[in-house]
């Protein structure tokens, strides 16, 4: 049973509305992609208030995909992950998808950090869904949480409130809600904006573990370490411009991001872009 979001059905559930239509001419054809589809995005729209920010937007999430979203401000990549997400009803076209367990990451700044909740407890919320909304964790669980908040580097700091945390060791605690549930997709918006280099490099190992049996999405503007952890990258300014690996140009950039970018070389994949332009 597939899931299909649309403009006048939200979160309905039922038989798939659309063919998928794709051919290896197609931007949604993945060389040698022999992965299940998880998430197919059709002529999709959306924004707010009336005013469109997305426009036409066409995608495919694969199994163990590990897609890297990158864009200039405010071209709608987090609007399109709350599309994903099913929390934003598209203006128009679908997204379809059979009922998926997902993980996410919110972007930093959405948090509120005063609300008086621990390490344990954010890191615990992540199994909601697993029980009923009276019933308490179970021993399990806590178990669980605990091996996350080590694979976090957390250990001692279980019961200190958020608004105790460093902004680096916040993102780590929700990182570990979005995957102790095990999901088999896990939406990451800018994870690394407060973390340092040595947490990074664990982080990206951390992901390149999860996406063994987990479909990944990264939103991020360090678009050099972005080119070297993912597999197929897709820029949203508007709309959606989708590259199926990470051999992409300073042109491809370029047109993208409608200003002039320099990628300078790191081995064979490109380290650092600077951006010389007035706006
Ligand atoms: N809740 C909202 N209500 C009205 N406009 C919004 C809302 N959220 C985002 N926008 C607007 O929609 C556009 C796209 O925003 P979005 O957050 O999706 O961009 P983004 O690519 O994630 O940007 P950034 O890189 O700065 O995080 C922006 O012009 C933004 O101001």
């Amino acid at each position: 049973m597939e899931e299909v979001r649309k403009p006048d059905n939200k979160q309905t559930t039922g038989a798939p509305q659309t063919t998928d239509g794709t051919s290896p001419s197609s931007p949604l054809f993945r060389k040698g992609g022999e992965d299940e589809v998880l998430i197919k995005i059709r002529d999709l729209s959306a924004g707010y208030d009336g005013r469109l920010v997305l426009r036409n937007v066409n995608l495919n999430v694969y199994e163990r995909d590990f897609l890297g979203i990158i864009g200039p401000n405010g071209g709608g990549k987090t609007t399109l992950i709350k599309c994903i997400l099913g929390l934003l009803k598209p203006s128009g076209g679908e997204i379809i998808c059979r009922p998926l367990t997902m993980g996410y990451l919110p972007q930093y700044s959405s948090i509120d950090r005063k609300f008086p909740i621990t390490v344990e407890e954010v890191i615990l919320s992540g199994l909601s869904s697993k029980k009923s909304l009276t019933s308490r964790f179970t021993s399990e669980h806590r178990e669980k949480a605990l091996s996350v908040i080590a694979r976090m580097g957390l250990e001692g700091m279980e019961k200190r409130a958020i608004g105790a945390l460093s902004g680096g060791q916040l993102q780590r605690a929700l990182l570990g809600r979005a995957i102790i549930s095990d999901p088999e997709v896990v939406i990451l918006d800018e994870p690394s904006t407060y973390i340092d280099k040595r947490f990074e490099a664990r982080l990206y190992e951390l992901l390149a573990e999860i996406n063994k049996d987990c479909a990944i999405i990264l939103v991020s503007h360090d678009i050099g370490t972005v080119l070297q952890q993912v597999k197929s990258i897709a820029c949203v300014n508007e709309t959606l411009d989708y590259h199926p690996d990470t051999g992409i140009t300073e042109e491809w950039l370029e047109r993208n991001f409608n200003c002039p970018i320099e990628l300078l070389g790191h081995g064979t994949l490109p380290h650092r872009i600077l951006g010389e332009h007035k706006h």
